[in-house]
């Protein structure tokens, strides 16, 4: 690892840990009742703030806010539910304490969600559990799908790739000194963001049964999803 590696990993790591989901949202999850009506209020704060979140990191990942205004906001929508799913796979995997993780699924799987929908996503959390990527690798691999050049309406892919691809690099180079025993595991990685854009389907799905049972979202969820 370089010294600018070194300093980029830094920065990351620190965005990626500067925004975390407010402790009152993921305490709401335990006391609120069961009824679909009030998982779908928790899942709609929880959506929210993750989104909230997103939008903070990526505004400190170095170069993203010399890029193009137009295309921010593109990279941005284009990878919000990518992000919010890693996001959620981590800390739904790692970061949860014992008996939330539990709660979050029964309230994920009793909130007007079809189940076609639910097995997928719980695929792709074992599978992302199953890595146990370590905090930079988690932040790296968050950063890499934000900044993935060819989502509609980007107009400057190059000054995408050029900001994404030192950050590949580098978390090929964290992959083989965080798992040397395991050569794969760097293409086990980029493997999760195949996976994830499959879920961009499930998840527009997701929006419009909501949207067909008459659910309210947030004006933000409206504008990044383009919904209502
Ligand atoms: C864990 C998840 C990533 C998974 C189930 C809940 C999530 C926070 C997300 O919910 C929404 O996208 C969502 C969108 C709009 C809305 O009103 C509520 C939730 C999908």
């Amino acid at each position: 690892i370089t010294k600018e590696q070194d300093a980029l990993m830094k920065l990351i790591v620190e965005a990626y840990n500067k925004h975390q989901i407010p402790q009152d949202v993921t305490k709401k999850l335990l006391q609120e009742q069961y009824s679909t009506e009030e998982n779908f209020l928790l899942l709609t704060e929880i959506a929210t703030s993750q989104v909230q979140v997103l939008v903070e990191f990526t505004k400190n990942i170095p170069g993203f806010l010399s890029l193009d205004h137009e295309d921010q906001i593109a990279l941005l929508k284009g990878s919000a539910v990518e992000a919010m799913f890693l996001r959620s796979a981590q800390v739904f995997s790692r970061k949860m304490p014992k008996g939330h993780t539990e709660v979050l699924e029964e309230r994920i799987r009793k909130s007007g969600i079809s189940e076609e929908f639910i097995t997928p996503l719980f695929n792709f959390y074992k599978s992302v559990g199953e890595l146990h990527m370590v905090l930079e690798e988690q932040a790296l691999l968050t950063a890499i799908t934000i900044l993935t050049p060819d989502r509609p309406y980007v107009r400057d892919q190059q000054a995408v790739e050029r900001l994404q691809e030192p950050m590949v690099e580098l978390l090929k180079k964290l992959c083989v000194l965080q798992h040397p025993q395991e050569p794969q595991y760097f293409a086990r990685l980029l493997g999760r963001l195949t996976e994830l854009r499959t879920l961009n389907h499930y998840h527009a799905e997701m929006l419009t049964s909501w949207r067909v049972n008459d659910h309210k979202f947030t004006p933000l969820l409206c504008e990044i999803w383009d919904v209502q």
